[in-house]
């Protein structure tokens, strides 16, 4: 068996997925959860893209211990300081330099030659080198990249000091058979290859990503990057968990294996579809919904009869538990505090209290408190950083009926602890309290993205909306949860305004 190593990057290229946009501590959560499932790398961010990344990516480097942090950098000694200045305090910190190599991205894109390009590689592969041991390079485009010149620039980065080399098919467009050819040329062709991990970074464009990574490690790469629940720019990166549970499936067939406790997957996943708000859809292989549920009655009876007829994965084995009916209306703090554990969080007692304070409220009006419920009240207190100025609603009322516009009216405590109200309508409930906050908040707000999940199934399961917009064309995005929708759709908006006074206040830090 041949260990593969796991390079997660959903807390990067993951960020860059369309309407994502996570605060700090979300970030911090991450991966905390990441380095819990097993990950070796962790790619926190992309500290010169903003002043928020940067401390995000610093705060995961001085917390995380056991993963290594790598930081991205395009081949620049602006970048690459950045991203040093933000690692520098992990206890195994890596910098992560890329520059394309195919002659679309070379010519149209960074309008330099091969040779150009070559000698930035090497010159800014060395320049990271003198501030950090580990350095990874890619090729970005390595898969519509010429091989003799691949070849030719990663031998020149791994002599300056490259220690991992990464073959992005940055766009997807790769096949099994052409993405494995490339690492075997590689293997064959540059002379110290096997001085260095080689890995994969693959996009799922044409839904090919795992098969193409799979055909990677089988020519000779020994790391994989990809992110969970397969998040990431465009249609995403490789499932990670889908990859790690293949592996393990199928030893019987492929001699790999990974570092990743598989039963930590669930909650991985979880955490990042509710802090990114990419819901995960039901049929999404390993970690979907339905994907232990079995509906027709030929699969279900086969299961009664042996669950290995239909059932190849186990739901414990990706940590799906069935959703244990918990505390309710009499406990107490010290049962809540032993729950706390049990979902794998630790809250400072300021927050415990909080949680237990907002728990209580749920149970007044939720007969069954679900474990799933007491995760999204944890997480949300978990990570909720507070504005030092911020909006709050204070009361809201919508009138709906089937032969009028609905109509809202909204009371909101300003930053400057005023109440404010105001009416407005809509075409639906929501938009009417839309509008109505869009005229008492007077700041340029866009909302690009809306999105209704509920946590649960009963028909008193909670309410989580996202949302995602610009307010004066800062692209944020807002969550929250109610057992109300429209008390959850109105606190997703505001919670969105509010972390824009935490991003500028990030940014004058
Ligand atoms: C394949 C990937 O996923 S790569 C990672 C993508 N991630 C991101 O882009 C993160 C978010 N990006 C950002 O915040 C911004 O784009 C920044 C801060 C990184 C850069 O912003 P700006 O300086 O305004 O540049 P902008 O994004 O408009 O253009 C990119 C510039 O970088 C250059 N560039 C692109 N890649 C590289 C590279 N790997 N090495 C060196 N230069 C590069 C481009 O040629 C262009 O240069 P030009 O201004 O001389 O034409
Ligand atoms: C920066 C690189 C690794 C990347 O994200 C890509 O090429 O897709």
């Amino acid at each position: 068996m041949t260990t593969i190593k796991i390079f997660d990057t959903t807390l990067r290229d993951g960020e860059q997925s369309p309407g994502v946009n996570l605060n700090q501590l979300e970030k911090l959560e991450i991966a905390k959860q990441l380095e819990r499932l097993g990950v070796d790398v962790m790619e926190a961010g992309f500290p010169a893209s903003s002043q928020g990344d940067f401390e995000a990516v610093k705060k995961i480097a001085d917390t995380i211990t056991e993963s290594s942090v790598a930081a991205l950098a395009r081949a620049n000694k602006h970048d690459i300081d950045r991203a040093w200045d933000a690692i520098k305090g992990a206890k195994k910190p890596r910098i992560h330099v890329f520059i394309a190599t195919s002659p679309i991205h070379m010519k149209d894109k960074l309008k330099k030659t091969p040779e150009e390009v070559i000698d930035i590689a090497v010159k800014m592969v060395s320049y990271a080198k003198s501030k950090c041991d580990d350095i990874e390079f890619s090729a970005e485009d390595a898969s519509r990249s010429e091989l003799p010149f691949l070849a030719e620039i990663i031998e020149k980065v791994i002599d300056a000091g490259a220690t991992v080399i990464n073959l992005p098919d940055t766009v997807g467009y790769t096949t099994p058979k052409e993405y494995g050819e490339m690492f075997k040329y590689m293997k064959d062709n540059v002379k110290n290859i096997d001085d260095v991990d080689l890995s994969t970074h693959c996009h799922d464009d044409l839904g090919m990503a795992l098969i193409n990574s799979i055909a990677g490690v089988e020519n000779g790469a020994t790391q994989v990057e990809g992110t969970i629940n397969g998040i990431g720019e465009r249609a995403g990166n490789v499932a990670l968990e889908e990859l790690a549970v293949t592996f393990e499936i199928r030893k019987d067939f492929y001699p790999f294996d990974t570092n990743l406790t598989l039963k930590e997957i669930k909650r991985s996943s979880d955490i990042i579809s509710k802090l990114t708000g990419m819901v995960v859809p039901g049929n999404k292989a390993v970690v979907g919904r339905n994907a232990f549920a079995h509906e027709a009655g030929i699969h279900q009876d086969g299961v009664l009869k042996n669950a290995q007829t239909y059932e190849i994965i186990t739901p414990e084995l990706v940590g799906v538990t069935s959703n244990s009916l918990v505390l309710g209306k009499h406990s107490g703090r010290h049962a809540f505090k032993d729950k706390i554990k049990q979902l794998g969080f630790q809250l400072d007692e300021d927050k415990a209290s909080i949680a237990f304070n907002q728990f209580k409220q749920l149970t007044d009006r939720k007969k069954e408190v679900t474990d799933d419920d007491l995760f999204v009240i944890l997480m949300d207190v978990q990570t909720d950083i507070k504005a030092r100025v911020q909006y709050k609603l204070t009361n809201f009322k919508v009138t709906y009926d089937s032969n009028n516009s609905p109509s809202a009216s909204v009371s909101l405590e300003t930053p400057k602890n005023e109440i404010i109200t105001g009416e407005g309508t809509g075409n639906g409930s929501v938009e009417s309290l839309y509008n109505t906050i869009e005229q008492l908040i007077e700041e340029d707000i866009q909302l690009t993205d809306f999105t209704l999940s509920s946590i649960g199934r009963g028909k008193d399961a909670l309410a989580e909306v996202h949302v995602s917009m610009t307010v004066n064309k800062q692209v944020v995005s807002g969550r929250a949860t109610a057992q109300d929708v429209l008390e959850a759709s109105a606190n997703a908006f505001i919670n969105a305004i509010n972390r824009v006074f935490i991003i500028q206040a990030d940014e004058k830090e």
